[in-house]
């Protein structure tokens, strides 16, 4: 775990050697427990280096011991000892110091980092503060608002950022040991007393308290809920405000009601499942390591609306060659300025050169001849679809990988319009297309392990997280957003308004209610697919909005606001009204709430008094329920697929780790009985109906999420 070697006579150095990224397990710690107090009594060691093997110094704590018992000697007393060494201790940082990596680095007299390497305290993106002294000596070190900006963001920072802060003592090309054991040797005989961080002032701007006041309700409005950022700011304030042993008081204190929070562990959980989702697998039995990625260098897109532009400035952005194509030339020339306009901005951001040289723009489907794999992002209709994947098989080398945008469509049926079906899944792309990180891979029962292989790559290769998801309509995340939508209309039919809803669903954490994210993504998209789906019909007979669809519940008041011309921000008016269209503050609408009222009263509906309660389990555990029936279905292979698409897809906030991860939390016998309830008082809602999985892990004694893939076999095998 912790190496020990002399190295130049006279300097220990000691190797932290615990793949893959060296973490500070209760067996690390005890090995540099024991390391140092080697090094310490060896009379001819001067000074000692401490680095970590395989180029990453220290990636923390080891996350998956904070579930259980902790044993092993804890990280606070382990870096004192350090701090309060005899001898001088070098920290050599290379490839990464994050968490109590970088917390051990703080406790040693210098830092020496490489220029590649990242340092950070990441500790609140697992619901944690820097509770091993980072809280307390970070600050000291490099001044309050800068700790304050990286322990309540989390964020990574690179050595030449680092050393602008004073974080680190001196950067370098070359080898990071030898230089710091050079270093070691040349600071062995100088005292130390002035390299204790933990002896030095907190020294604080004049208006210390105005500070803390801003960054708070900055805190306070952007965590969503979520208590670990608040807890941070509590804790930096205690470093300036506190002499450092009552700090170090403080950190535990807080830290303390951290580790043991649902939040934390609804964190932890996500970390993990962020990373499984690169294992997937298909039905058929192929998996991520046993299928194998084709290299792509030239890709095009189809289509340069909103979601093909954002399409091509990702593809550019990650350096591939682009054939970007837009068959009407006003388009194409509003399209050009568009996406040019965009890498600049993003390349200003980012100090680098805007990427325009990578796209070559066109109106003809020809010019996609030679390249290794379209994105098709044209309107989302069907026929159209069909023509263009036609066209496609017909001009695009028999290689060439074929990849539709649709946010639901059937991808067999594209498939069938191709000469090699086998090479055709979804990418579906979350607007904006170059900044929002979720990719859905969906594929198809012709689609190969290759195409899907490649399209998970691709996701990675330009920054996404991806999920490979079954071919069914709207794949995870809008199959699961249409329970969640129905249930707030019936709300809105049954007495709710839409300032409630939303106000509910926006304290649960997410970014948006329901009604505000409909305005925001144009009420007419969903319309045209009711329409296309012949829902948005008057009843043939009355001609009046029907409210019941083949014996299932159905709630008109979406179609009628945009026969209105209602259609969101866009027109000024939808849910809410707006001072002009495009205008993004929401106003509550006296028009609407009269319109509901005319409605119920239409439809002889008495309203009830709708409560919090009420609002949050109808939205939520309908969505879930559809969840179980998904993962039941075998259109995502785990939990953990559906909780990345719904945080990064949906604003689901993170620290509930996600909707299947939440229904865990609430206890799925909770959420089997409301659902029964629900759909006892709606038995034409079937969305309502709790789904045989979720029974079944029920009657299984509910089994922690990590073990519901036993069960979801069992019931998959029995369908
Ligand atoms: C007592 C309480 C004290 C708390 C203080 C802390 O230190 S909390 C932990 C703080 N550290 C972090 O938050 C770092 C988390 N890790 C990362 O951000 C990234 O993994 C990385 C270190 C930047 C490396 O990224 P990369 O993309 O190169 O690899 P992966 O993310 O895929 O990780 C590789 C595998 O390593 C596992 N892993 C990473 N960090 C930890 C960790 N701290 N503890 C345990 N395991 C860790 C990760 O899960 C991957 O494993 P797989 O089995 O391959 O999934």
């Amino acid at each position: 775990m912790a190496q020990y070697t002399r190295v130049s006579g006279s300097v220990g150095l000691i190797t932290l050697q615990s793949p893959p990224v060296n973490a500070l397990s209760a067996a690390m710690r005890q090995g540099i427990v024991d390391m140092m107090q080697r090094a310490l009594s060896e009379p001819e060691v001067k000074s000692v280096v401490i680095c970590g093997q395989n180029g990453i110094f220290c990636g923390g704590a080891d996350i998956k011991e904070f579930g259980g018992q902790m044993s092993g000697p804890p990280l606070i007393p382990m870096i004192h000892a350090i701090e309060a060494a005899s001898k001088p201790v070098v920290a050599a940082i290379e490839g990464i110091a994050l968490g109590g990596g970088l917390e051990l680095a703080l406790g040693c007299h210098y830092r020496i980092a490489h220029s590649k390497a990242r340092v950070g305290l990441p500790e609140v993106t697992l619901g944690l503060l820097p509770g091993a002294g980072g809280s307390q000596r970070l600050p000291r070190l490099i001044g309050v608002p800068a700790a304050l900006d990286l322990i309540t963001t989390g964020r990574h920072v690179t050595a030449a950022e680092a050393l602008k802060f004073g974080l680190v003592d001196q950067i370098t090309d070359h080898n990071t040991v030898n230089v710091a054991v050079k270093f070691a040797q040349r600071v062995a005989d100088q005292p130390l007393d002035a390299r204790r961080i933990s002896t030095y002032p907190c020294l604080c701007p004049s208006d210390v308290a105005v500070l803390f006041e801003e960054v708070m309700q900055r805190v306070r409005r952007t965590a969503r809920g979520a208590i670990a950022p608040i807890a941070c700011v509590q804790a930096v304030r205690a470093a300036a405000t506190l002499p450092y042993n009552q700090g170090m008081e403080r950190e535990r204190e807080l830290m303390a009601t951290l580790f043991t929070s649902g939040q934390a562990r609804a964190l932890q959980y996500f970390f993990f499942a962020q990373r499984a989702v690169g294992r997937w697998s298909m039905p058929s039995g192929a998996r991520w390591d046993t299928s194998k990625p084709r290299p792509v260098h030239k890709a095009a897109v189809i289509g340069l609306g909103t979601m093909g532009r954002g399409i091509t400035v990702a593809l550019a952005q990650a350096g591939f060659s682009v054939v970007a194509v837009e068959t009407q030339e006003k388009q194409l020339m509003e399209a050009k300025q568009a996406i040019s306009g965009m890498l600049e901005r993003g390349a200003k951001r980012r100090g680098v050169a805007p990427a325009l040289d990578k796209i070559n723009y066109g109106r003809n489907i020809q010019s996609v001849a030679d390249v290794d794999l379209v994105i098709e992002a044209v309107f989302e209709d069907m026929a159209l679809k069909k023509k263009v994947f036609q066209q496609l098989s017909a001009v695009c080398k028999p290689s060439t990988f074929l990849c539709s945008n649709t946010s639901g469509l059937d991808i067999d049926q594209l498939a069938c319009q191709t000469r090699n079906p086998e090479l055709v899944v979804g990418m579906h792309f979350f607007a904006p297309a170059h900044v929002m990180k979720l990719l859905e891979v969906v594929y198809g029962p012709k689609s190969s392990p290759l195409a899907v292989a490649t399209a998970m790559q691709l996701g990675k290769k330009i920054g996404k997280v991806s999920v490979a998801v079954g071919n069914c309509r709207g794949f995870v995340g809008n199959r699961m957003l249409k329970p969640y939508l129905e249930q707030a209309l019936f709300l809105l039919e049954e007495g709710a308004t839409p300032e409630f809803v939303d106000q509910v669903l926006e304290e649960f954490g997410f970014a948006m209610g329901v009604f505000r994210m409909s305005d925001l993504s144009g009420l007419d998209v969903g319309w045209k697919v009711r329409m296309a789906d012949g829902l948005a019909m008057p009843d043939p007979t009355t001609g009046q909005p029907t409210r019941l669809r083949q014996g299932r519940r159905y709630s008109p008041l979406g179609d009628l606001l945009c026969e209105q011309g209602r259609f969101g921000q866009k027109t000024g008016r939808g849910w809410y009204q707006y001072d002009k269209p495009g205008s993004q503050v929401a106003k509550p609408d006296p028009w609407l709430h009269s319109f509901l009222d005319e409605y119920r009263a239409r439809h002889a509906l008495v309203a009830h008094r709708i409560d919090h309660q009420e609002v949050l389990e109808r939205c939520l555990y309908s969505m879930i329920n559809e969840g179980f029936r998904i993962l039941e279905d075998g259109i995502a292979a785990g939990p953990e697929d559906i909780d990345v698409i719904y945080v990064f897809g949906y604003s689901w906030p993170r620290h509930h780790g996600g909707p299947m991860f939440y229904a865990a939390t609430v206890g799925l016998n909770k959420v089997l009985e409301r659902l029964e309830h629900y759909y006892q008082a709606h038995p034409d809602v079937p969305s309502l109906q709790p789904c045989h999985l979720l029974r079944k892990l029920v009657a299984s004694g509910r089994p922690p999420i990590q073990k519901w893939r036993e069960v979801i076999k069992k019931v998959r095998s029995q369908l």
